[in-house]
């Protein structure tokens, strides 16, 4: 599904955020991503999203080189990706219907089937009874269910999340992960970037670990000799 071969990222002033990182997530897959402050993790979710390019090396989406990508198409691959932030992004003078409804109103359905799918999202992250809501009035797990919701309204095959526990305490944190877990066993490829070591212990997935840039393990066990 995501395929990192030998790719850098230097940013304009010259800080190398990446540096010759390799991995593969599957199709279906889920994973955590973590790494101390600085050490490339938003970078690396922000160059499968094409929010940034490669310095140097290939970022391949189900086998498509990104770079080959012209940009007017980049909406397009970003369709089939659902992101997940920290800080949840909502449109806080929207309703909660509103911003779940907004990427399938950007994509030209209709607002009956926009409708549909908006209830089915938010019965799926246990919100269907606040869907008049604004997010004021909602508590922050409750806002970060319904960027959980937004995220996989046109049913992406893809999700990124970037810190989407950071805010929330233990309990809630589980349960934004259990959301994850409940999107991936239907077959949806997960990448969740933490620094939250003690929630990645509790999980048994696959932990891809960068230092300073560098992926130092990518959770993969040695084939035993
Ligand atoms: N647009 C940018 N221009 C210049 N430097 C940047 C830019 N974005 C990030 N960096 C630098 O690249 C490095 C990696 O940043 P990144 O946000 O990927 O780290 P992170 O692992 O996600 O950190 P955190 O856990 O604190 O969010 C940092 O040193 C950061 O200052």
């Amino acid at each position: 599904m995501i395929k990192f071969e030998q790719v850098s990222k230097t940013y304009p002033g010259g800080f190398q955020a990446l540096s010759h990182v390799d991995f593969h997530l599957q199709k279906g897959e889920m994973a955590f991503l973590t790494g101390h402050s600085g050490a490339g993790k938003s970078t690396l979710l922000k160059l499968i999203s094409i929010m940034e390019r490669p310095t140097a090396g290939r970022v391949l989406i189900n086998d498509h080189d990104l770079s080959k990508i012209p940009r007017r198409q980049v909406p397009f691959v970003r369709r089939d990706i659902g992101m997940i932030f920290q800080d949840h992004r909502l449109l806080m003078d929207k309703t909660v219907f509103d911003n779940v409804a907004l990427p399938l109103l950007i994509e030209g359905y209709s607002i009956q089937e926009a409708r549909k799918r908006v209830h089915a999202a938010l019965d799926k992250v246990g919100l269907a009874d606040k869907v008049r809501h604004y997010p004021m009035m909602l508590s922050g797990g409750e806002q970060q269910r319904v960027g959980i919701a937004r995220a996989v309204v046109n049913k992406p095959p893809l999700l990124l999340a970037d810190e989407p526990t950071g805010n929330l305490d233990p309990k809630l944190s589980m349960d934004i992960i259990r959301l994850f877990e409940a999107f991936n066993q239907v077959g949806v490829a997960v990448l969740i970037a933490t620094h939250d070591l003690g929630l990645i212990a509790r999980m048994r997935y696959r932990t891809l670990t960068l230092r300073e840039g560098k992926m130092i393990d990518d959770g993969l066990q040695e084939p035993s000799a």
